[in-house]
Order: C-alpha cells, then sequence, then structure tokens
C-alpha cells in the first residue's frame, strides 16, 4: 500500500490555446479541462490507473469538487473536512507543449486541522510500504510540516515506519530533507535551491552535475534522489551509484503532473522489487508518456515504454571530492 498526502491539493484547470500564449490579449482558447489535483493525488491516481493499491489523504470537504471528481474516477481517498473550498490552478498549454502553470495558495489549515491531518496520516500509515508527503504547504502550516511527520511516523512505528517520499520544494522541502526522507524528487530548479547552486539551468542540462548536487544530499542522509529533469531524462543517485535514464523524444502536450507521474513509476516498479535503476528507468517512462497526455493526465503502465529508455551509469568522481 502507498499512502500519500497532500496538505493543499487542487482542482487543476488547463486550457489549451492553439496557438502561442499572447501577454495582454484576448484569447480565444481551443478546449478546456478540470482534474482533481496536487502531487499527491496525481500520483494515486497514476498508481489506481496500474492497479497499484495506494490511498490519497487530503484536506477537503465530502461536497468539495475535487473529492466528487475523485469519487466519479474511483480514486481511492480519504478527505478530512475544512470547510473551505479547495484552491483551483491553472494550467495554459500551447501547441507545442509548453505550459504555463500559475498556482493559488489554497485554504488555510488551522493547527487543529494540522493535527488531525497528521493523527489521520498515523492511522492510515500502519502497514503501508511508502508514505509521500507532496505538494507546497498551505498557509498557516509550518515549513517543517513534512519533515514533523517523518520523524513521528519514526518514532511511532519505528522499524515497521512506511519509507518516506517528499516531493516538494524550497522551504518545506530542505526541512524535510534535514529529517533524513528515503527518497526526495526535486526538478533541476528544486535540487539547485537546495543545494545553493545559483542556475538551475546548467543542472538541466548536465546530468553529472545533477549528480553530483544529489550526492551531497546522499552524504547528508537522503537514502535516494530522483531527479527529473524533463525531456532530458531523470537521474537517480543512492549510495550505491548514480544513473541516468533517457526516453526517445515525445510529442509533449502538458507536463504538468510528469513529475508526479514519474514518482509513481518508480515507486510502483520498486515495490515490485525491481532494481534501483531499472525503477529509474520506469519513473522516466512514466514522464514522458504523462507528458505526451492532456492536462494532468496520468497514464497507466500499460501506456509506458519502458524497455525504450536508454539507462546510463554516470561516472561522477570520487567520494572525498564531494563538498
Ligand atoms: O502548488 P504545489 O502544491 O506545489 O503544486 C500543485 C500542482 O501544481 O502540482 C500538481 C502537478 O505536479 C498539480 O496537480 C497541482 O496544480
Amino acid at each position: 500500500m502507498i499512502i500519500t498526502l497532500t496538505p493543499n491539493p487542487s482542482l487543476d484547470r488547463t486550457i489549451e490555446l492553439s496557438g502561442p500564449l499572447a501577454r495582454g490579449e484576448v484569447q480565444r482558447a481551443g478546449s478546456s479541462r478540470e482534474e482533481p489535483g496536487g502531487k499527491g493525488v496525481n500520483i494515486v491516481r497514476a498508481l489506481e490507473a496500474s492497479g497499484v493499491p495506494s490511498l490519497a489523504i487530503l484536506p477537503g470537504d465530502d461536497r468539495d469538487p475535487v473529492l466528487v471528481a475523485l469519487r466519479a474516477a474511483g480514486v481511492p481517498h480519504r478527505g478530512m473536512p475544512i470547510g473551505a473550498t479547495i484552491r483551483s490552478n491553472i494550467a495554459l498549454t500551447e501547441i507545442d507543449g509548453t505550459t504555463t502553470k500559475i498556482n493559488v495558495p489554497g485554504p488555510v489549515l488551522s493547527a487543529a486541522q494540522q493535527h488531525d491531518l497528521i493523527e489521520l496520516v498515523m492511522e492510515k500509515a500502519e502497514g503501508a510500504a511508502w508514505l509521500v508527503l507532496a505538494g507546497s504547504l498551505p498557509p498557516g502550516v509550518p515549513v517543517d510540516f513534512y519533515a514533523a511527520i517523518t520523524r513521528e511516523l519514526r518514532s511511532r512505528f519505528g522499524r515497521n515506519a512506511p519509507l518516506v517520499a517528499v516531493d516538494s520544494s524550497g522551504a518545506p522541502l530542505a526541512a524535510a530533507v534535514a529529517a533524513g526522507p528515503d527518497l526526495i524528487k526535486p526538478n533541476a530548479e528544486e535540487l539547485a535551491e537546495l543545494t545553493g547552486i545559483p542556475d538551475p539551468d546548467s543542472l538541466e542540462g548536465d546530468p553529472v552535475l545533477v549528480a553530483r548536487a544529489a550526492e551531497r544530499l546522499v552524504a547528508t542522509g537522503v537514502r535516494a534522489v530522483l531527479a527529473t529533469l524533463g525531456s532530458k531524462g531523470a537521474v537517480l543517485v543512492t549510495a550505491d551509484g548514480a544513473w541516468l535514464a533517457q526516453t526517445p523524444p515525445i510529442v509533449a502536450r502538458s507536463t504538468v503532473g510528469a513529475g508526479d507521474s514519474s514518482l509513481a513509476g518508480y515507486l510502483l516498479s520498486s515495490i515490485a522489487g525491481d532494481s534501483a535503476p531499472d525503477s529509474l528507468r520506469q519513473a522516466a517512462a512514466h514522464g514522458a508518456a504523462a507528458a505526451s497526455l492532456p492536462g494532468s493526465t496520468v497514464p497507466a503502465l500499460s501506456q509506458t515504454r519502458p524497455d525504450d529508455v536508454t539507462l546510463t551509469l554516470l561516472h561522477t568522481h570520487p567520494k572525498e571530492d564531494v563538498q
């Protein structure tokens, strides 16, 4: 069982433009779609599509459009009433797949609601293989929320605690890293921010640099770093090595949720007992399949092509050079 917690879920509205985005002008959209979202929600949508037992935990009232959509789609979830509407995020996709995303803050979670949410996670986490802590934190939630959950989980369940994956950004991710999660899934920008590299673009184009930055995090106690690099592929770093996975070029339609699908691919492969590089291969295949689908549509395992992924063992540099 894989549990995800999305403290700041969203209703994702994707507007598909039939030409390039023109700032300051009225544009007629080709089409638009709405999907229940937030990173942990997308991960469970992807796992569910492949028949992997999973549960999305999120704050949200039963009649909220996000929960209604999850129910209608048969996505396993558990909402916690908050008496406020879940935020709506907007994505504008252009014909070449360029995606502009606008995310809003979301409703405040009070201290009592945060406490209840943590208790719900603890209740559902018993016996789970993974707990994924996913996305931004809503207003009112302290930046060490994910770190505190990781520590609480390990103190309550000891050696039986689920493995913890964190897919977030900024201060919540930095705080979570200090708690030594089993896996983090940064993109180039998040990895650059975490490791103090001023230019994220330099990372995206250079998998060896990505691996070196990730090695620094592994040296501080993160068990594995899965760095997703968009069309450049994905890099996995563990204490045992560093690998690059690259997919053949795809026609991208929307990159929203592609990273979430990558993480779902990694997790489903890993719980099936695959090796770390093979799990990376599945992550890359899932990410590419997701980017070729509209909106935040997630692929099923059968829609992915792991055999087309090229895996390369990255030789970075001797351990003593790690700074
Ligand atoms: O604002 P956050 O929590 O960082 O990200 C939210 C979000 O952009 O993440 C998903 C894509 O990864 C979308 O479903 C959702 O709108």
